[in-house]
């Protein structure tokens, strides 16, 4: 009944529905048998026909009725010839979008159904109401044939453009690309999707380029250089202060012991010879002093402000002329290099006043060398009898403070009094002493002494440095 191996052996060429191929075959086609052989023969002509008006289409826009009517058959031709190519395609698509249908969910489904209808090329034994979606297919491939395709592989492409981040095309648009729609299943495509944004992101130079810039530009801006070397300046500007400051402090202490293991001489020539180290050591004292609670020169000078301005004043050693800006007083001021114009620039060992010629002489903190009884006869020889002597040293140099005010004594002078500053408390530490001494013409004890000094110079003075270092026993230790 059903000649199933001579229908098979002619399939093939139904499918490739060529019309060269089918005008050969239908020329040499040996004799058909049977009313299936005698509808393929006639399809196979439909076919050849349809092929030929579509390598030689009517030109639109023609008036001849024979050639409408021509044209007219031709199209009806192509139509019939096509959807029946498009039928059996369309049937292969449908069993596609069936075999998709268990990935979708059902409204994707009904979609991808009706989108199959609607692309798909014209299928044999549809329903009605799908008729209109397909006659649209059919007429738009029909009269666009390789536009069709064209537009179908646009679909195509603008769908992977426009949608590529979304769902994956329907298998309608898939059948609308005859490349891909019978190959290509929905896991498939996404895979090729993402090869092809792979490929693309791969192979973009000028994109590459453009971001690398923008990103080195941001990174330039989240990270200037400019701070960092900002802040390494300062930091290496720190560190360089620091050192500078440690490096003055051991400078100041260095002179600071020169000044007071060597003799006086040794230190004039130590400033002379170095004017430099004496700014030194005077900025590493300014950096002592601010750390006092009380510069006792200030006590010195409140106490002589509460007496007549009158009162001729030699200070020495008296650094910056601290005492002599604090006072009304005239200030001799005595030192071994001078930080203000006002200083004689001398060893206090030796200065040039007259005997017995100041009322007050002052030595605040500046009791140093090893020769400082030199200091204190010079004092004493410039002092009026019944002048003042005023000390001021730090608490730390007296082993005991009572064998110096003995020592002082027998110089010519009486203790009038002695004070510590700052006042001693329970929250204040005692940094200083002051002691304030008179010059007796005659001092009961000492008097010989005195005497002797004043009539016999240097032979006296020997004496009383021996007298010295028997009675107290202090000043080689000062
Ligand atoms: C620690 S400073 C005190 C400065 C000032 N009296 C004050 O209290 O601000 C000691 C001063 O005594 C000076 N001095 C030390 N020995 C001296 C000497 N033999 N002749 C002159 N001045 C001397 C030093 O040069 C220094 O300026």
């Amino acid at each position: 009944m059903f000649e199933e191996p001579e229908w098979v052996e002619a399939a093939p060429a139904i499918v490739g529905l060529r019309p060269v191929t089918t005008q050969v075959q239908a020329a040499t086609a040996p004799p058909v048998k049977g009313r299936k052989r005698r509808h393929l023969l006639a399809t196979l002509r439909a076919l050849e026909a349809a092929s030929l008006s579509q390598q030689c289409p009517s030109l639109p826009g023609s008036d001849s009725e024979e050639e409408e009517e021509v044209g007219r058959k031709k199209r009806h031709f192509q139509r019939s010839s096509l959807a029946n190519v498009s039928k059996e395609v369309g049937k292969k698509r449908k069993g596609k979008c069936q075999k998709q249908a268990p990935f979708i969910s059902d409204s994707e489904g009904k979609e991808v159904e009706r989108t199959c209808h609607r692309q798909a090329p014209p299928l044999g034994g549809i329903s009605a109401g799908e008729e209109k979606g397909k006659r649209k297919c059919q007429e738009y491939s029909y009269l666009h044939p390789t536009q069709s395709l064209n537009s179908v592989d646009q679909t195509v492409h603008n769908s992977r453009t426009s949608t590529a981040t979304l769902d994956p095309p329907k298998s309608s648009r898939e059948s609308a690309s005859p490349n891909s729609s019978h190959t290509l299943s929905r896991k498939q495509w996404r895979n090729r999707q993402k090869n092809k944004r792979r490929h693309k992101n791969k192979f973009r130079p000028l994109e590459t380029q453009d971001q690398v810039p923008l990103k080195a530009s941001i990174e330039e801006t989240e990270v200037p250089p400019a701070p960092k070397s900002d802040s390494q300046e300062t930091r290496a500007g720190a560190l360089r202060a620091r050192m500078t400051q440690r490096l003055d402090g051991a400078r100041f202490r260095y002179l600071n012991e020169q000044l007071y293991s060597g003799p006086s001489s040794a230190a004039q020539c130590l400033f002379q010879e170095d004017p430099e180290a004496f700014l030194l050591y005077h900025r590493g004292f300014q950096r002592q002093v601010k750390k006092w609670p009380l510069h006792p020169v200030d006590r010195i000078a409140k106490d002589l402000r509460q007496k007549p301005a009158s009162l001729v004043v030699a200070d020495f050693g008296c650094g910056d002329c601290r005492l002599a800006s604090s006072v009304r007083n005239p200030v001799h001021c005595f030192d071994l290099a001078a930080l203000d114009p006002r200083v004689t620039v001398c060893d206090m060992a030796q200065v040039p006043l007259e005997d017995e010629s100041v009322d007050v002489a002052v030595f605040c903190l500046s009791l140093m060398g090893t020769n400082i009884r030199d200091f204190l006869e010079e004092a004493n020889r410039v002092l009026k009898p019944g002048g003042l002597l005023k000390v001021a040293e730090v608490s730390s140099r007296f082993e005991d403070i009572r064998t110096f005010l003995g020592a002082v004594t027998k110089l010519g002078f009486k203790v009038i009094y002695k004070v510590r500053v700052p006042k001693k408390s329970a929250f204040v530490l005692t940094f200083f002493r002051i002691m304030v001494f008179r010059k007796e013409d005659v001092n009961i004890e000492t008097g010989i002494l005195l005497f002797q000094y004043k009539t016999l110079g240097g032979a006296v003075r020997c004496s009383l440095n021996r007298g010295n270092t028997e009675v107290c026993g202090w000043s080689e230790d000062l």
